[in-house]
């Protein structure tokens, strides 16, 4: 199972090299880290990330191995906007002469980039951003401004205090024309001192939630003051500006400007199962260790494992964190393609890629983020601990639902794409995610044909039932907004059910890519069957959660949602023995899981004992402050017995 959740035995070998190589090195400690002050906590991110560069550069790290590398330090750090973004962004949308120019600086850390495109006042809305760009034909020069208090950056990940470059979201102005939104490397700090070049005001924007968490990462604040850039440093693959001051549109279509967001978008689903993972991994491990209750005749208690409520909210998740490692495996080979296709200049699958990122995006960060929460609440107590390791991921997690498109406005855009597939239906038949479409008619007819809870364990008869859906949601939508003049204003009143058709949609891909992995040879005795039943859970768990869906579009009668209810208590029975060999197939070290409650040894409550004694409130019996503030109080004469 350890070789089917890391993908192939050579990124197992790979992912576990790099896990010891941080775990055994002091540098990477991270267990005080809720305890440190901002200013402590940044300083000490430096460090990590500078010696994690010197290991890449020293042990001649592979661009795969020092993914993996990141991933184990785990801590938020300017280097993962650099990696992440500055540099996809060149590679995207730069020229191949500015791809010349600038990806060697950056490749080589001679120059540090950030993302800057959210400003204060506008963050969904890119087309809204208000930073300007001015084309100075006299002096072929872009002016860069920040006209109003609105339009300061705001957000940028390394922004604060590390990056030396951003690359800039603004408003192209040319001749006094307005030319929409394009990207602009900036130079922001001096190479030699670090400190800001003129015209630029650049800060850290406060603390963030959570102690320790995000606020490793110094989100900024900037402001230009009419900034001189050369007219090459506007990336120019999709338009250009001639020095004659001419605006030119290449066959490039517009929306490649908002390319990093997909590629990065990908790496959030994909990052998604690693973080439910390591929440589920706490939480099944713990719940073995923890009896509650059923003492009978003196003998033990009862895991809390064995409750059948306890099974009910954790085996979906864990059946999820798989659900998500194999549709973020499936992204990637989607988005490989996509970008392929793109640099042959091919952009036909580019609106697909588009709603599948957006969606996929929105729909793994918002169930991670509600699973690690649901993991802490079954660790009981010692879950709210930060020894847990459950408040710091959660901390760190949670703002996945927002970065990189707000999870909302995201599935709006899935709804787009979903309503014009539809509108479409008549002339064009559709293709890839939306393929199901095509076969509307029957799946409006079809109603479903299980007869007993057996019946359920049937590829055909889940896909079937979560096509149903979508389609008949998504059909529906269609009818309603047809009734509208104006389609927008359709659009925005019927937003939350267009919502709800995009979360069915995205579902059953998930669904789907999972069923379709378990048609892949799966080697080792008895793994293809345990992801069978982790299978069965999730989409029948989804099934019972959502079955107001359901059976609102009229597929299920009220007697075979019951019937999936009863399957699912049947298949939490076979997932409980295996339940503890499911987690530890994630490969993770204590170090990366950071959880005294996910020990492997499950040796926890020595060790919560003994790191009670460490906190540095218990450096002495009587506390600091006491003999000033709660003495007086004990030692106070009232005059009267009552308060
Ligand atoms: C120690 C050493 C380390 C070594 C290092 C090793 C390697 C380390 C690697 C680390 C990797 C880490 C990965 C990164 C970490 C992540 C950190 C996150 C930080 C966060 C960053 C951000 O948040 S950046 C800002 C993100 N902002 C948004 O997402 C804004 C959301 N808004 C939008 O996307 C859009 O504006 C919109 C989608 C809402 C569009 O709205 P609007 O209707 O106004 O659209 P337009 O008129 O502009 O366009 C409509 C048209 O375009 C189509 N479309 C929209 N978006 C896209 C797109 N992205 N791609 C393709 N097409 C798109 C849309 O469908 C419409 O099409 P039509 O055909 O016209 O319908
Ligand atoms: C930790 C963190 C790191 C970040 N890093 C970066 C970075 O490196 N670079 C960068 O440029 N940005 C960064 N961002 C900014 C981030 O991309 C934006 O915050 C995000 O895109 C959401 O935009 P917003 O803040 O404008 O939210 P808003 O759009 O203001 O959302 C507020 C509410 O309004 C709702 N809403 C908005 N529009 C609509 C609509 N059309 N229909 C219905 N509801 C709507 C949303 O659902 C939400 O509930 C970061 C943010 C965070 C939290």
């Amino acid at each position: 199972m350890k070789v089917a959740w890391a993908g192939s035995r050579e990124t197992l070998e790979l992912s576990d090299r790099m896990a010891k190589l941080v775990a055994n090195d002091p540098v990477f400690e991270k267990f005080t880290r809720p305890m440190l002050g901002r200013k402590e906590l940044f300083k000490n991110t430096l460090r990590k990330a500078a010696h994690g560069w010197k290991l890449i550069v020293d042990l001649r790290l592979t661009e795969e191995e020092a993914k993996w590398l990141r991933l184990y330090i785990d801590e938020p750090a300017y280097t993962d906007l650099h990696w992440g973004m500055f540099i996809p962004a060149i590679e995207g949308q730069g020229t191949e002469e500015q791809k010349k120019k600038w990806l060697p600086l950056a490749q080589k850390m001679k120059i540090i980039g950030c993302y800057a495109q959210t400003e204060l006042g506008h963050g969904s809305n890119v087309q809204g951003l208000e930073t300007t760009a001015t084309f100075d034909p006299q002096a072929d020069e872009f002016v860069i401004h920040s006209p109003t208090l609105t339009s300061s950056k705001w957000w940028p990940g390394g922004l604060g205090k590390a990056s030396t470059h951003a690359l800039v979201y603004a408003r192209l102005i040319v001749g006094g024309e307005f030319h929409g939104v394009h990207g602009f490397i900036v130079q922001l700090r001096s190479l030699e001192d670090h400190s800001p070049l003129p015209g630029i005001t650049v800060g850290d924007i406060g603390l963030k939630f959570g102690n320790g968490a995000y606020n490793t990462m110094d989100n900024g604040v900037l402001r230009f003051d009419h900034v001189r850039i050369p007219r090459n440093q506007m990336l120019m693959r999709v338009s250009q500006v001639t020095k004659e001051g001419k605006y030119m549109q290449s066959d490039v279509p517009r929306q490649l400007i908002y390319g990093t967001m997909v590629y990065v978008r990908q790496t959030i689903v994909v990052d998604a199962s690693k973080a439910l993972s390591r929440a589920v991994c706490i939480a099944t491990r713990y719940s073995a260790v923890r009896r509650q209750f059923g003492s009978r005749n003196g003998g033990p208690e009862t895991q809390v494992i064995d409750y059948k409520t306890q099974q009910s909210r954790l085996f979906p998740l864990l059946a999820s964190a798989y659900a998500f490692r194999f549709v973020g495996e499936w992204l990637k080979w989607l988005y490989m393609d996509v970008k392929q296709r793109l640099e042959a200049n091919d952009f036909s699958t580019l609106p697909e890629a588009h709603a599948c990122t957006a969606g996929l995006k929105s729909l793994t960060t918002t169930a991670t983020a509600d699973g690690i929460e649901e993991c802490r609440k079954l660790c009981g107590g010692h879950g709210y601990l930060v020894s847990s390791g459950l408040p710091e991921l959660f901390a760190v997690y949670i703002p996945a639902c927002t970065y990189e498109g707000d999870n909302v406005v995201l599935l709006l855009q899935v709804a787009r794409f979903i309503v014009k597939t539809v509108s479409e239906l008549g002339y064009k038949q559709p293709v890839g995610t939306t393929a199901y479409m095509g076969r509307v008619a029957t799946l409006m007819q079809n109603n479903c044909a299980v007869r007993t809870a057996e019946d359920w364990l049937n590829p055909g008869a889940i896909v079937e039932a979560f096509e149903a859906r979508a389609a008949r949601m998504a059909v529906a939508c269609g009818r309603q907004l047809a009734k509208f003049e104006n389609p927008e204003e359709g659009f925005a009143e019927l937003a939350s059910d267009l919502v709800e058709a995009s979360v069915a949609h995205c579902q059953l891909i998930v669904v789907s890519k999972f069923i379709e992995k378990l048609q892949q040879d799966i080697p080792g005795k008895g793994v293809k069957q345990s992801l069978e039943i982790l299978c069965y859970v999730y989409a029948l768990f989804l099934l019972h959660k959502h079955q107001g869906d359901f059976l609102a579009v009229g597929y299920l009668t009220p007697k075979q949602a019951l019937l999936a209810n009863d399957q699912l208590r049947t298949l939490y029975s076979k997932v409980r023995p295996n339940a503890i060999a499911l987690v530890d197939s994630f490969n993770y070290t204590d170090h990366y899981l950071g959880s005294i409650l996910g020990r492997y040894d499950g040796n926890v409550y020595p060790k919560l004992y003994e790191a009670a004694w460490e906190d540095p409130l218990n450096d002495s019996d009587v506390a600091d402050g006491f003999h000033q503030y709660v003495q007086p109080i004990l030692k106070q004469k009232l005059h009267s017995a009552k308060l």
